[in-house]
This record gives structure tokens, sequence and C-alpha cells, in this order.
């Protein structure tokens, strides 16, 4: 044997040698048959090669080093890059590196086709209204389940050559040697048996080598498989979360729409995002190996059955599976739809705990804490019992299917596997041959052995393919649940996209969703609203509020516009129409194209501080590589800081620029509304929309606010209900007017009109005044008169009366009461003095006032704030 092999070896080698012979020679005759110049040129052409191969890895390695190195600027000043084509580079900490990321944008077009899809699902699927899930479709295993599944597999799977159907081409290559593996080793083991009862050492110990081989190759399978599944699973989360992000935050505003007007999703859009979209790609990663596994299994070792134990034996196994699932079916309590339940119940118990987090401080500060426990309690409770009422059920079910499915499938593979025993007759081609094949050995009864052990391995593994398959199903009809979630989630977030609201019922609800009419017309320069009615939203499908009948109104380049009126009037609506969160149901509104430079800007009533740095306060919406784009510096962030007298602040904190704080918490309320500001002279926008921006800054520097935006060539709209900012601004929008509350008046500041208005205001306090004065000459006489009183009735006598003003509360009467509020009003007349005079100064007395009002008519009127 030893000569042989070394025989066999050095052949081989020869070949080897005479191989390399070969073909050296050859290249050799070649290079002698080429001429020198030809020679000369390769030469050339192969140093050329190897040096611009070396500057190609130098260049590269420096690329690679800069890449690094701006990665690690980014990920500490908590930024990324703007791509040509639209895309976004982000650097992650990965390690003690970072790693780079390049994101794309889904396209328009993607959107529009996957539209369709997700609006406008066939009849068939019970998918309803055409829409989204109609409340009645129930979350189960059926044709919705199907189309929704198909509906996600075309955004997590989006083409063949993709990522992730490489990847689940390789997880089914997985499975299918694991498949392949589990039918070997059922025919080793039936042969190690039957070599251990014929005492066959030699073939008993090379089955045994052959079974330690088998099992490296299984448990490297095994691990191929579980490490595919999670790269399946991440990979599916990636895409449908960058799906979603692309459609719940663009420049649609679908984040504030999703909430305030569509409210199909509630208000737990984070939990279908963080929790019910991970439970869905885990779980669907997850079926495919463990469906796809029982499967092959199923049809695999059926087929072996057949051939060990004939047609009859495929026939009953084939009955024993739909008696056994039929069963199995009607005792299945309704998991998909517990799910969907329990999913929801989740999401509201987690925003419960999101709110108390967001509104610690004033919560603490009405010392709420109990109350607050009672909301927490109560979900917490309702949880409890969902997921009681959940696990009872299926404890019940579990018994059953274990009953059936383990011992009722093992007895009756038994039976099956004693056929080509008792039956020979009635097994397959294989059963009767085995025993003639034994025979020429002389082992019939080891044969019998052999089968038996084969058929029943297989028995055993299909038990097991089946018992699989059946805890899959559950686990599939779990699957729908969570397919549901994340189909309604992202069929909700494509009709706020498109803004789809088919009319229901009847017919049009005045001023719901279905009914928006008006135009918003961007690229504007200024702010015009054209007949258009102010409406508060209700949430689809209900009419909206109806606050304000119909407002016209234009702002120009300078024409500085202060926006008054009694709270709840609808002031901040109109900032809300203009931003575009609210629908312009009737009507023209014309803006500017852009939020930002050049643009309009706005400054909501309750500032917003964003996560990351001290900078990333003053450039918001702007990261650290807009600003460098914009070629600004932290000189510029620190003369904004010093404008609005806020040049202390980064001297307070040790990483200056780069400190990292809850700026929510850190910063006071007059802080954080010049910080907002800052913001504004940061972006120098052209128009400014501000609402009660400056309400906790002390009046003094309020007003240098104001001048120093006026300097920066921003126009101003300025929601506030201080009358002493009237003198920043040329024109006046009162709301709130007229016997409903509905009237509105737009006009110049310091006109005529104006101003005569005013002074018959004025002139009607002076007269209350006078009426004071009166009332106070009769209410000292009458005091003198009671003092007299009490001094003959000897009791208080020697009490001197209090002088007029000094009186308590407690002891005034209507009168005095009266006389107070006059006195109030007397003071805030004056103030108004004041202020008209101011506007006076500026404006001098300017004409061609616009005057008008809800109802189209001229107006005189003018009402002080
Ligand atoms: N998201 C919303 N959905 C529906 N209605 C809303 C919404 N936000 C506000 N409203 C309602 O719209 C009306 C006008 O609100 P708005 O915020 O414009 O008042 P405002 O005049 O600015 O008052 P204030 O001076 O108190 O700020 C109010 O009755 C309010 O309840």
């Amino acid at each position: 044997m030893a000569a042989q092999s070394t025989l066999r070896q050095s052949a081989a080698e020869e070949a080897i040698a005479a191989f390399i012979d070969k073909y050296t020679e050859l290249i050799r005759s070649k290079l002698r048959k080429t001429s020198k110049t030809t020679r000369l040129l390769s030469a050339l052409a192969l140093v050329a090669s190897i040096i611009l191969a070396g500057e190609g890895a130098r260049r590269r390695w420096k690329r690679k080093r800069a890449e690094r190195e701006e990665g690690r600027k980014l990920v500490r000043t908590n930024s990324w890059l703007h791509n040509k084509d639209g895309s976004r580079t982000i650097f992650v900490p990965y390690r003690d590196r970072t790693a780079k990321v390049v994101i794309h944008s889904t396209k328009r077009l993607t959107f529009e086709a996957h539209r369709r899809l997700f609006l406008s699902p066939p009849k068939k699927s019970g998918l309803a209204d055409g829409t989204v899930p109609s409340p009645e479709t129930k979350p189960g295993v059926n044709l919705a389940f199907l189309h929704q599944l198909s509906s996600l597999l075309s955004i997590m799977v989006p083409r063949w050559t993709s990522k992730e159907a490489a990847l689940l081409m390789g997880l089914s290559a997985s499975l299918m040697m694991r498949t392949y593996l589990s039918l070997v080793v059922a025919r080793l083991d039936g042969e190690i048996v039957r070599d251990l009862m014929a005492g066959n050492g030699k073939l008993f110990l090379w089955g045994l080598v052959k079974w330690c081989g088998l099992g490296g190759v299984a448990t490297y399978t095994n691990s191929m498989i579980k490490f595919l599944e999670g790269k399946v699973s991440i990979a599916f989360r990636t895409r449908l979360t960058r799906y979603i992000h692309d459609l719940y935050l663009n420049d649609n505003l679908n984040y504030y729409k999703v909430h305030n007007l569509d409210g199909g999703v509630g208000l737990s859009t984070d939990q279908f995002i963080t929790h019910d979209l991970t439970r869905f790609c885990a779980a669907a990663a997850n079926l495919y190996s463990s469906l796809g596994k029982p499967f092959v299994d199923i049809c695999i070792f059926n087929y072996q059955l057949y051939r060990s134990l004939g047609p009859f034996a495929l026939t009953g196994l084939f009955s024993a599976y739909l008696a056994s699932s039929s069963i199995l079916r009607r005792l299945a309590p309704e998991f998909a739809q517990q799910r969907a339940t329990e999913a929801q119940t989740e999401g509201e118990f987690r925003s419960l705990h999101g709110r108390l987090m967001a509104n610690a401080e004033e919560i603490a500060f009405y010392g709420g804490g109990e109350r607050e426990k009672g909301f927490l309690d109560g979900v917490f409770e309702l949880l409890k019992d969902r997921k009681a009422l959940m696990y009872r059920a299926r404890a019940r079910y579990i018994m059953f299917e274990d009953l059936i499915v383990k011992y009722g499938w093992s007895a009756y593979g038994y039976a099956l596997a004693s056929l080509p025993v008792f039956l020979p007759a009635w097994s397959g081609a294989h059963g009767k041959l085995e025993p003639a094949a034994q025979a020429e050995k002389g082992g019939r009864e080891r044969g019998r052995m052999k089968n038996f052990i084969f058929n029943k391995r297989l028995m055993l593994s299909l038990a097991d393919a089946g018992t699989r398959m059946i805890y899959e199903l559950k686990d599939l009809s779990e699957l729908a649940g969570y397919t549901s979630r994340v189909y309604t989630l992202i069929s909700t977030l494509h009709r706020v996209h498109a803004c789809a609201y088919p009319v229901k019922g009847m017919g049009n609800e005045l001023y719901s969703l279905s009914d928006v009419q008006g135009t918003m017309q961007r690229g504007f320069d200024g702010v015009r609203f054209e007949n258009v009615p102010i409406v508060a939203p209700s949430l689809w499908p209900n009419g909206g509020d109806e606050l304000i009948e119909s407002l016209s109104m234009i702002v120009r380049s300078g024409d500085h516009l202060l926006i008054s009126g009694p709270n709840g009037v609808g002031k901040s609506a109109i900032a809300r129409v203009l931003a575009g969160l609210w629908p312009v149901y009737r009507g023209l509104v014309s803006r500017p194209k852009n939020n930002g430079e050049d643009g309009i800007m706005f400054l909501p009533q309750r500032p917003y501080l964003s996560i990351g740095t001290l900078r990333d306060q003053v450039i918001y919406p702007d990261g650290a590589a807009d600003m460098r784009e914009k070629h600004r510096t932290e000189r510029d962030l620190q003369n904004v800081l010093d404008l609005v007298h806020l040049d202390y602040l980064p001297n307070r904190f040790e990483d200056r620029w780069n400190a990292r704080k809850e700026w929510k918490d850190v910063l006071s309320g007059g802080e954080k509304q010049r910080l907002a500001i800052a913001r504004l002279l940061y972006h120098q926008p052209k128009y400014a929309f501000i609402d009660e921006g400056t309400s906790a800054v002390s009046s003094d520097v309020e007003g240098l606010l104001y001048e120093t935006c006026k300097q920066k060539g921003i126009t101003l709209i300025t929601i506030s209900t201080r009358a002493s900012l009237k003198k920043y601004h040329r024109y006046s929008l009162t709301l709130g007017l007229g016997p409903y509350g509905n009237e509105w008046d737009f006009q110049r500041i310091g006109t005529p009109s104006e101003k005569m208005q005013a002074e018959r205001e004025l002139s009607e306090l002076r007269a209350r005044l006078e009426q004071v004065e009166a009332w106070k000459a009769r209410h000292a006489e009458i005091v003198r008169e009671l003092a007299q009183v009490w001094v003959e009735g000897g009791e208080d006598g020697d009490t001197a009366p209090l002088p007029y003003g000094e009186t308590e509360p407690s002891q005034k009467t209507d009168t005095e009461a009266e006389e107070t509020q006059d006195e109030a009003d007397f003071h805030e007349a004056q103030e108004m003095m004041g202020d008209e005079t101011d506007a006076e100064r500026r404006h001098g007395t300017s004409d061609g006032a616009e005057m008008r009002n809800s109802t189209g008519r001229e107006s005189g009127s003018t009402v002080i704030v």
C-alpha cells in the first residue's frame, strides 16, 4: 500500500513539473520571437504600471487617513456630509475607530410606485376601503396578511441583485445543506447500528469517524444559519427603518401631520418604529429559516419514506398531518390579534413614560407624581391583564399541541415504521428490495434493524419537522400581528405624504382633510394670505373648526407686522398655516420658498433645544458640516451670542462650543428665548415669524433684540400680546374682533385713522377717569360722613378712615372694585399713549393705511391691546 502511494505521489510531481516546463518554454519562445522595441515597451509598461499602482496605493492610503480624521471630527461634532447625488455620508463610532456609512435617500419615484401597494390594495385582500386596513380587518394568516407581507417584502428585498437577496440565497443554501446532512445522518445512524449488531469492528469504527466528520460540518452549517438569520434580520430592519424615516421626516412635515391631522397610528409612532419593526424583522428572518427548514425536511423525508415504506404509509402520513393541523387550528387562539393589541398597549405604556421624562420639571413643580403614577399604573394593569389572558390561552393550546404533535405523531410513526417488518407487501420498493440485498450478506435480521432505525429516524425527524412547522404556524400568526402594525404605519405615512384622503360616505365634511381646496405658493418674496379661512383641523375624517372666516393680508420686505388678539383666537394658527403644518382649506397662501437663509424662519412659542453640542443649539437645524459649507466660524457664533446678550454662555462650560448638556434643563426660560433669536441672527432669513418669542425676556433686552433683527434686514412678523412691541412694527393685525370674535383688522401703525381711533378710545378712557375722580370725591365724602357716625356711636371713633385705595380687598364695595379697574385701565391707556406717541414719532402721520376685516368693509376701529 505504502509503495503504491509513493508511486502515485511521484507520478503527480512529474506531471506538475512537466506542466510548468511546458509553459515556461512557451513564454521563452514567445519572448525570443518578439522585437527589441516590443520588449522595451513592455518593460516600460511594466515599470509604469508598478509606479502607477504604487501611487494609487499611496493616494488611497492618504484618502483613507483623511477620511478617518474627518470621520473622527464629524463624530465629535455630531454631523455628517451631504454628497452630490443627494446621499449622505455619516460616520459612526466602531470599536476604537469610526466606520463610514453612505445613506441613499429613497427616491420619489419609489414612493410613488409603492403607494399603490399601500393605498390601493386588491379588494380580495380584505383591506376594505382601499386605503389602510379597516378596523374590521382582523390581523391573522389570511389574504390581507399575504398582501401586507408581499408589500413589505418589496421594500425589504427591492431587487434580485440586492444584498438582502444574496443573504436569503445564502440562507436557503445553508438550510438545504442542513436537510441533506440530516438525511445522511439518518442513514449513517442505521449503518452504525447494523455494523454494531453484525460485530463488524472496522466498519463500525469507520462509521464513527464519518459520524464525527459529519458532526463538524453540521455544527458549522447550524451556526451559519443562525448568523445569516441575524444578518437578514438586520438587513430587513435597515431597509425598512430608512424607508420609514425618509417617509416620516421630510419636507412634507409628515412627523407633525401623522399625529395632528391623520391620527391613523395614534401617538405611538415611536413604538411602531422601534419595537414593532424590530420584532417584525426578527420574526420574518426567523420564519424564513424555521419554516423553510421543516418544509424542505417534510418534502425530502416524505419522499424517502415513500421509497422505504410505500404509498400506503405516505397516505397515512398525510392524513395525520391534515387531521392534526385542522384540530390544532380549531384550538388555536387569535395569536395575531393578541400580538397586535399587546403591541398597542405596550406603545401606550411607553409613550406615557416618555411624556413623564419630557415634562419631569413641570410635573415636579405641580407635585403631580401621584397622578402620573395613577395613569401609568392604569395602563400597566391593562397590559398585564392582556398578557395574562394571552398566556392562559397559550397554555391551553400548548398542552393539546404537545399531546397531538409530540406523542401522537411518534406513536403513529412507530406504527408506520413497522410496516416493512409486519406487512412487507404494503411497504415500498426500498422495503422489498432491502431484505434481498441483506440476505446476500447473510444478515436479514440486521437489514431489518438498519431499515427500522433509518425509517424511525426519518419518522422522528419528520415529527420534529412537523412540530416545528406547527410551532412556526403559530409564530406565523404572531408575525401577522406585527406585519399588520408595520403595514399600517407605512400606509398611514403614505396617505399623509400623498395627502390621499378620499371622500367618505355621504360626501365631504366641511374642512376635513378631503376638503382641502386652497393653494400654497412657494417662492413669493413676502407673505400673502388671500381669502384664507384659518381652521383648526380635526383628525381625519372629521371636519375642522373655523377660527377666522377669511383672512387677507400681505407683508412685503420691511413691513414688520405685529399680530395681536386674545388667547386662543388663532394667532399661532396663522403661523401653522404659513409653515405648512395645517392645510390651506381655501384661498391662496404665498410665502418664500426656503426655510432659513434668505427665506422664512419660524420661532415657535416653546423654544426647542436639540440634542448635541452648544454649537448645535445656535445653528439648529444646520449641522456642523452645513456651518462649514456656509463658511461660518465660531467667531461668528460668538458675535451672534454677543448680540443677544448670551456672550457668557460658551465660557460656562469646559468644552465650550462642544459642550453637551440636557439644554432644556440647563438654560433658563429667557436664555432659551434669546438663544432662539441667536438662531435667527445666525440664519439671517428675510422673514421671521416670532410667536411670543420674547415673552420671558426683560423688556430692555427685548427692544434691543428687535432692533438688532431689523438692522440685519429681517422682516419681523411678531405674535404678541405686549402692546409695547408696537413701536418696532409698521403694521398691525388684530384678531378676535366683532361680537363673535372672528373678525380682524389689518392696518398701518401710526396712520391718521389709527391715531383717530386711539384718540377716541383715549377720550373714552379720560371720560371714565373723570367719572372715577367724581366717585373718589363722593367716596371721600361718604367716608367722612361714616367717620362722624362712628364717633357718635363711640365704639371705633378714634379709628382714622383709611385713605382711598388702601381698603382691604375683601372690604371693597362693587363701586370701589370698579374704580380700581378703571384706574388700571387708565394706567394702561397712559402706556398706550406713550407707545402711540412713539409710533407717531417714528412714522409721522402716514397715509394709505390698509383697513379691512373679515366682512370686507372699511374699518375705522383699532383695538388697543
Ligand atoms: N394641533 C391642533 N389641533 C387642533 N386644534 C388646535 C391645535 N392647536 C391649537 N388648536 C386650537 O386652535 C385654536 C387657536 O390656537 P392658537 O394656538 O392659534 O391660539 P393663539 O391665538 O396663538 O393663542 P395664545 O395667545 O394663547 O397663544 C385654539 O382654540 C386651540 O385650541
